[in-house]
């Protein structure tokens, strides 16, 4: 049956309506809610009644307590994918239109599937060869009904919510566009297999985390076969091993691992599984953690992880002015006009109140929360990308918590935080980042001084000699190059402190640690010997013009 636009748009619109929530789609807004209780509960059933798209949006809107009430985020969080599983036929079907004949492939498929999930059904099978795999069909039809659902979604998403602010409408507007392309991107099944090769090639010196590897031969954008891995969830591993001895260093560790997994894929790789839940992880008999599903991953860009590292670090030292600044430095609107002073304080406040409380009492979500309420009270507005990646933070701790209800992520951070320091400092970044910053200098050292002689000419027309242009020139020149240099050898010094402070004798890296020294030292004395001469060079500058 061939979808139709205006049939659909009818439909969400009746749906809406039906759950009294036609103020939103009129653009009154959510904001303005009499009774934002039930305005979030019935966003939720018109979600659920709308399908896939619908609920997936739901799911993301819900860590966005910077854009919507809290009751509305809650009742948003509730928010699960149930979808009934399709007859046997038409998943033959579309196997047949991808692979050929079926049974070229497979010895045996089961008819009754493993799993039946929103965007594909898994069914469990043997190969030719005899390998346990499992094939993940995508549902026939879903793409079409993903793509109209999006158009929808696009054009409600500015009335959707129509918040007095115009910097709250522009974020739900970029929350749609990384929404959309990360839900394309969880359709094609051929996009899947290329996340778990690259996932893989990351975790290969991780003995304890197995994911699973595909089978190209049969793997298209319609059908992804997988190696099937046999293990239980994190709940099912509770109840069966609650009363072993053991069991609650096992579960510490379990939750810390699961942690260790997503915080390596943010912070060190910047390529990240962007749908944690629990279902997608498994518990093998040797208790390694199998990871499952990577049709939604994110990617952040270097730069961006080192400055959420700073965040992370900031947060865990609990630390009101560090984690401000960090804050300031990852928004993207400028930040002249802040009450810095104000900003600190109420985080001062608000790392106090959250610091002395229970554990269990106390969620990332919840803290970032306030975050992101803070943030927005002061005007500034975070990149759009965070979505994503902020949805994944809270949905991994609560897996974590799923096994281990007393797990600590400040833990995870601190111990985390050692790894990522010697990730920064690592040679081949650090000398990058000099790289980068001379390459600057370089540029700053022959563009500024025809800029200056252009608005000499142009602005305040005045003439000077060639030869006289000449000379200041190659002065400045002379100068800048000094400068750079110095400031090279500055960065290079501070670089080098830190490197010292990170691979410590004492810890295993004595000759790291002297070659380390030796450059230090030999910094200081070059950096020393270049000032003398810096100064040497004035001095006979003032001479010369007498
Ligand atoms: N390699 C595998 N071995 C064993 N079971 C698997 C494997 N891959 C998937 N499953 C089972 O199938 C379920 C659904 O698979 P998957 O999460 O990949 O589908 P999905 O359509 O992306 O689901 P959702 O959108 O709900 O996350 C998993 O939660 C797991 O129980």
């Amino acid at each position: 049956m061939k979808l139709s636009a205006s049939r659909r748009y009818r439909e969400v619109l009746k749906v809406f309506s039906r759950h009294g929530l036609s103020q939103v789609l009129e653009g009154t807004g959510l904001r303005k809610a009499r009774n934002r209780a039930t305005t979030g509960v019935h966003l939720r059933q018109a979600f659920e009644e709308l399908g896939t798209t619908f609920i997936k949006f739901g799911q993301i809107l819900s860590t966005r307590h910077d854009l919507l009430p809290e009751k509305i985020t809650a009742e948003l969080e509730k928010l699960q994918t149930g979808v009934s599983p399709l007859p046997f036929d038409s998943i033959r079907d579309v196997l047949e239109e991808e692979l050929g004949e079926i049974s070229r492939h497979f010895r045996h498929i089961e008819e009754k599937p493993l799993a039946s999930a929103s965007i594909g059904q898994v069914h469990k099978a043997v190969t030719i060869e005899g390998t346990e795999t499992v094939v993940k069909v995508r549902r026939p039809g879903i793409t079409d009904q993903v793509e109209l659902d999006l158009k929808i979604l696009s054009r409600l998403s500015h009335r959707l919510v129509h918040f007095p602010g115009i910097e709250e409408t522009r974020q739900i507007e970029d929350l749609y566009y990384e929404f959309a392309d990360t839900m394309r991107t969880e359709l094609d099944f051929l996009r899947e297999a290329e996340n778990i090769s690259e996932i893989s090639r990351n975790f290969e010196d991780w003995p304890d985390v197995i994911i699973p590897f595909t089978d190209p031969e049969r793997t298209t954008s319609r059908v992804l076969t997988m190696e099937y891995m046999e293990g239980l969830r994190f709940g099912e591993f509770r109840e069966k091993h609650e009363e072993d001895p053991g069991f609650q260093k096992t579960r510490k560790e379990i939750a810390e691992l699961s942690a260790e997994v997503l915080f390596k894929m943010i912070f060190e790789d910047g390529f990240f599984h962007a749908d944690v839940h629990q279902g997608n992880f498994l518990l093998n008999e040797n208790h390694e953690l199998i990871v499952l599903d990577f049709g939604m991953v994110g990617s952040i860009d270097q730069q961006t992880r080192q400055k959420l590292m700073n965040i992370a670090l900031a947060f865990s030292s609990n630390d009101a002015e560090l984690l401000t600044d960090a804050l300031l430095d990852i928004t993207i609107e400028p930040v002249q006009g802040t009450d810095i002073d104000a900003l600190i304080s109420d985080i001062k406040r608000l790392l106090y109140r959250t610091s002395g409380r229970v554990l269990e009492d106390i969620s990332l979500g919840e803290v970032l929360g306030k975050i992101f309420t803070l943030l927005r009270r002061y005007h500034l507005r975070l990149p759009p990308t965070s979505a994503l990646l902020f949805k994944t933070l809270i949905m991994a701790e609560g897996t974590a918590r799923a096994i281990d209800p007393g797990f600590e992520l400040h833990n995870t951070i601190e111990k985390q935080g050692k790894r990522w320091m010697k990730e920064r400092y690592r040679p081949d970044y650090v000398s990058r980042d000099m790289w980068r910053y001379a390459k600057l200098w370089k540029d700053i050292g022959t563009e500024t001084p025809l800029m200056i002689k252009r608005m000499m000419r142009k602005g305040m027309n005045v003439g000077v000699e060639p030869k006289g242009w000449e000379n200041i020139v190659a002065h400045f020149h002379m100068m800048v190059n000094r400068i750079a240099v110095t400031l090279l050898l500055a960065s290079f010094i501070i670089a080098l402190s830190l490197l010292l402070s990170v691979f410590r004798p004492d810890e295993g890296y004595q000759l790291l640690s002297w070659f380390l020294w030796g450059l230090f030292f030999l910094s200081i004395v070059l950096g020393a010997s270049l000032i003398i001469s810096i100064l040497s060079s004035r001095h006979k500058f003032k001479h010369k013009k007498r």
